[in-house]
């Protein structure tokens, strides 16, 4: 179970001078200014929210990666601290960035986790046997991982992110580049770990995709402009916002101030993104 409150993150970069000449002033984005939210054991909770809402960063504070301002995080009861590892034991985390040795077989990828986590080699081993029956990942355990498509990329990384079995499960935008075939096979994954079968395990995930939410989550989180501004089931967020289609829940909830869909608007365009 995760429990997150109140958290806060700002971060300090130094911008351009002024027409190239002069001291370089610091620019303060407030990235996460006020996310809340819990995740029970067997079930799936989506944070979802427009590019740039904060769920990268949050997610990145739940699994101990950045220190957090402000706020409180426990991880089956146990405080998320800077720099502290007993948190780390309990969760399994797939970054956006999928990060894998490209010079490493998969298996030795997966390897090196489990000896990270302070697991002996038999029980590795015979973890790594369990993985890729469910992942259906048998032929890519002795191929190096330089090459390997977005889908297998991914069905590794997710491999070592449970090699330890961990009883929470945090992943940051875990369908990015997949095919819908890959798509599907994730989904369902993440459906039978959530179930009794599959440990019951506590599953937090960060999207901008509605769909992906609609037919996934338990529970959805939305996050706009650092903050948590809605949460609930699926038909629970279309009741609050009286909308009988999810995306119109979505926009109308994420934006209800309209000047901050006008602020999100401009953002995207200047960085060519799109409102989510
Ligand atoms: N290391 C950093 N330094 C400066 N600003 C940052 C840093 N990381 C994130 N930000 C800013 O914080 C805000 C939130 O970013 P974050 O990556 O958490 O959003 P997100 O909801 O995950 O977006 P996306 O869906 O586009 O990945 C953005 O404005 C981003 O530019």
């Amino acid at each position: 179970m995760i429990i997150v409150e109140d958290l806060h993150k700002e971060f300090v970069k130094l911008g351009k001078p002024k027409f190239g000449i002069g001291m370089r002033k610091a620019e303060k984005v407030k990235a996460v200014n006020g996310v809340s939210f819990t995740a029970q054991d067997g079930a799936i909770l989506g944070l979802l929210g427009a590019n740039g809402a904060g769920k990268t960063t949050s997610l990145r504070m739940v699994a101990s990666m950045l220190k957090m301002d402000s706020g409180s995080i426990k991880i089956d009861g146990v405080e998320v601290k800077e720099g502290q590892t007993t948190t780390q034991a309990h969760l399994g985390i797939l970054s956006d960035a999928r990060g894998l040795y490209p010079r490493l077989t998969s298996r030795e990828n997966i390897q090196y986790y489990g000896k990270l986590h302070g697991m002996d080699k038999a029980k590795i081993e015979q973890r790594i046997d369990q993985l890729a029956h469910w992942l259906e990942i048998q032929k890519l355990l002795d191929r190096r991982t330089e090459g390997f498509s977005q889908g297998e990329r991914m069905k590794i990384a997710l491999a070592r992110a449970l090699i330890h079995d961990p009883k929470n499960i945090i992943l940051d935008e875990p369908t990015n580049g997949l095919d819908v075939v890959a798509t599907r096979a994730l989904r369902e994954f993440l459906r039978w770990l959530r179930s009794p079968e599959g440990g019951g395990k506590c599953i937090v995930f960060s999207t901008h995709i509605m769909q992906e939410v609609e037919r996934l989550c338990d529970t959805v989180v939305i996050v706009a402009q650092g903050r948590t501004v809605a949460k609930g089931s699926v038909a629970e967020l279309m009741q609050q916002a009286q909308e009988s289609d999810f995306e119109d829940a979505f926009v109308k909830l994420a934006f209800l101030d309209k000047s901050s869909m006008l602020d999100h608007r401009h953002h995207s365009t200047l960085n060519q993104g799109s409102v989510a």
